[in-house]
């Protein structure tokens, strides 16, 4: 049997305890890239660990819900993760653009908002202002990241270019969402935390799981941290990285990465039973 992490704060060790006591009353969500699936140069070729499917839809049969809460379009997140028609992932619910978009395996059912007019005015300005960076821009349709990763000088290409995306975001209303080598512009108004704290609500959970490994998911971890305060108890999982350092003081425990993460729900599979 598979060993679990040991919580680092007295929280944490309760969230997972009352994950053990109770799963039936349990919300397990997880991000997608970074946590699910392992980083890579090109977003179109991330897909998840192989272990974590297989361990995500084992936890699903015992739990109240599985989320996967993403900074992808809803619709990506599922064809990515191959999770439409997965037969014990039939309850999944996918929330896609940080919140704003969403995808039920139970029916099959995609939410999404009207196009922003901030996306369509800054679609135009992005390909003259990224030209010289090395950067490349993923149109996610409602939203438009701008990646440094593949750039020759990935960090020094994401400093140049913060201070030149955050004044066209404002000019065009949008919100900036810095992240693992990424700067996205999106529509302002929604974000992890207000999306993971409405489907706790939705299923009424009494304990709430939430991993997440970029500066995304910190609104997700403060939910985590606000459901608590409510008598909701929680765990928050972070998905380590050389990358993002910052996540260590808003979690529980950390893990491994996408495999730490795959060990980590086939081991409560495991106790689940
Ligand atoms: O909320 P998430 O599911 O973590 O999505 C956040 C962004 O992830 C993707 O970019 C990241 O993963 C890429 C593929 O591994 C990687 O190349 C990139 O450097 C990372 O930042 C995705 O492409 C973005 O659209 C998401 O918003």
């Amino acid at each position: 049997m598979g060993s679990l992490p040991v919580p680092t704060t007295d929280a944490g060790r309760a969230g997972l305890s009352a994950l053990l006591d109770q799963p039936e009353r349990a919300l397990i969500a997880l991000d997608f890239d970074g946590t699910l699936a392992p980083i890579v140069p090109d977003p179109e070729q991330a897909r998840p660990h192989p272990a974590a499917v297989p361990a995500l839809a084992r936890v699903a049969g015992r739990v109240a819900v599985v989320a996967i809460v993403t900074g992808r379009p809803a619709e990506v997140a599922v064809r990515l993760g191959g999770f439409e028609g997965h037969p014990e992932l039939a309850g999944l619910v996918v929330l896609g653009a940080y919140g704003a978009e969403r995808w039920d395996a139970a029916t099959g059912e995609l939410s999404t908002p009207p196009p922003h007019e901030g996306v369509i005015a800054a679609r135009a300005e992005l390909p003259g202002l990224v030209a010289e960076s090395g950067a490349f821009v993923e149109d996610k349709g409602n939203a438009l990241a701008v990646h440094t990763r593949r750039a020759p000088d990935p960090a020094g290409a994401f400093a140049a270019l913060r201070e030149p995306l955050a004044a066209l975001a404002a000019r065009h209303g949008l919100a900036v969402e810095p992240g693992r080598l990424v700067i996205e512009l999106r529509p302002p108004g929604s974000d992890k935390g207000a999306a993971l704290k409405a489907l706790a609500r939705e299923t009424d959970a009494r304990a709430v799981l939430y991993g997440g490994d970029d500066l995304g998911d910190l609104a997700a971890f403060a939910a985590v941290a606000a459901l608590r305060e409510r008598g909701v108890a929680g765990l928050r999982v972070c998905s380590g990285s050389a990358e993002v350092a910052e996540l260590a003081a808003a979690t529980d425990v950390t893990v491994e990465g996408p495999e730490g993460i795959a060990d980590l729900l086939t081991a409560l599979a495991e106790r689940f039973g």
